[in-house]
């Protein structure tokens, strides 16, 4: 069974059992956590414990090299090596500055696609992933976690909220302790430049009577089921 379609019985068996369910799947117990404080404790507080991960089955060897890629490989020496030169080499801010001009290019791209996509007058089709875990979903921490709110971002002490969950875990799109995503900040710059540049220069329209549809499918990653499909307008001529 895939994991995607074990989610619904996960869900089901949570509000059962409570946020801890253990199943035995193959040879392994595995454990699933759908408390946020929980996850704090396992993942910040447990860290290193819980940086481990288990021997792969021999078609995921294949494909990881033997477990030695950064995301497979055992926590020890040769993850902390590669960890070590992805984040100094390739995420230091230094670098990521230098890609400024490979970012403008990509932007171009979008923009001449879009233009020509919005001079045919035909909606375009776009796919978005949502990280949407049960976490990020507590109502005792969002209000009202479904409503598109991003001002509930921002706060009036001028902090910004903290997407590493180090303090408390309020959602945790990027994992959270050791091994996490060590591009976060990398992605959330792209996507900040991508969707702001795209949103500055294009108006984007609903389709008339197309909603929002968070109906999720699953693909290579989970994509939506019925992709947003917008009619997009240059703004600046
Ligand atoms: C919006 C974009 C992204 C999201 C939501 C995302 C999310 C995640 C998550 C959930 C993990 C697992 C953390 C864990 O195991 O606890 C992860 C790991 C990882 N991500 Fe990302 N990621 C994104 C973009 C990227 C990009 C652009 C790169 C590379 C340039 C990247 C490189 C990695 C690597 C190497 C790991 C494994 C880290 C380790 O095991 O030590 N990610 N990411």
């Amino acid at each position: 069974m895939s994991a995607f379609k074990i989610e619904p019985i996960l869900r089901s068996l949570h509000a059962k059992f409570g946020p801890m369910v253990t199943l035995r799947i193959g040879t392994r117990p595995a454990i699933f956590i759908a408390d946020r404080t929980l996850a704090h404790e396992a993942l910040i507080h447990g860290g290193a414990v819980f940086a481990d991960r288990p021997p792969a089955v021999a078609t995921r060897k294949i494909l990881s090299s033997n477990q030695h890629n950064i995301s497979s490989s055992f926590y020890g020496p040769t993850w902390r090596l590669l960890r070590r030169n992805l984040t100094a080499e390739i995420l230091h801010l230094s670098r990521v500055k230098s890609y400024t001009h490979a970012r403008n290019w990509v932007l171009q791209i979008l923009q001449n696609r879009f233009e020509s996509q919005a001079k045919a007058g035909r909606p375009i089709y776009g796919t978005i992933n949502f990280m949407v875990a049960e976490m990020g979903w507590d109502p005792e921490v969002w209000e009202d976690p479904m409503a598109f709110k991003p001002e509930r971002f921002l706060n009036s002490g001028g902090e910004t909220f903290d997407i590493t969950g180090s303090r408390e875990i309020k959602m945790m799109p990027f994992g959270a302790g050791r091994r996490i995503c060590p591009a976060y900040g990398l992605a959330i710059l792209h996507l900040e430049y991508f969707v702001a540049n795209l949103i500055w220069r294009f108006e984007w329209k609903a389709v008339d009577g197309d909603d929002v549809d968070l109906t999720e499918k699953e693909e290579f990653t989970v994509v939506m089921k019925n992709p947003l499909q917008a009619q997009i307008c240059p703004r600046l001529k």
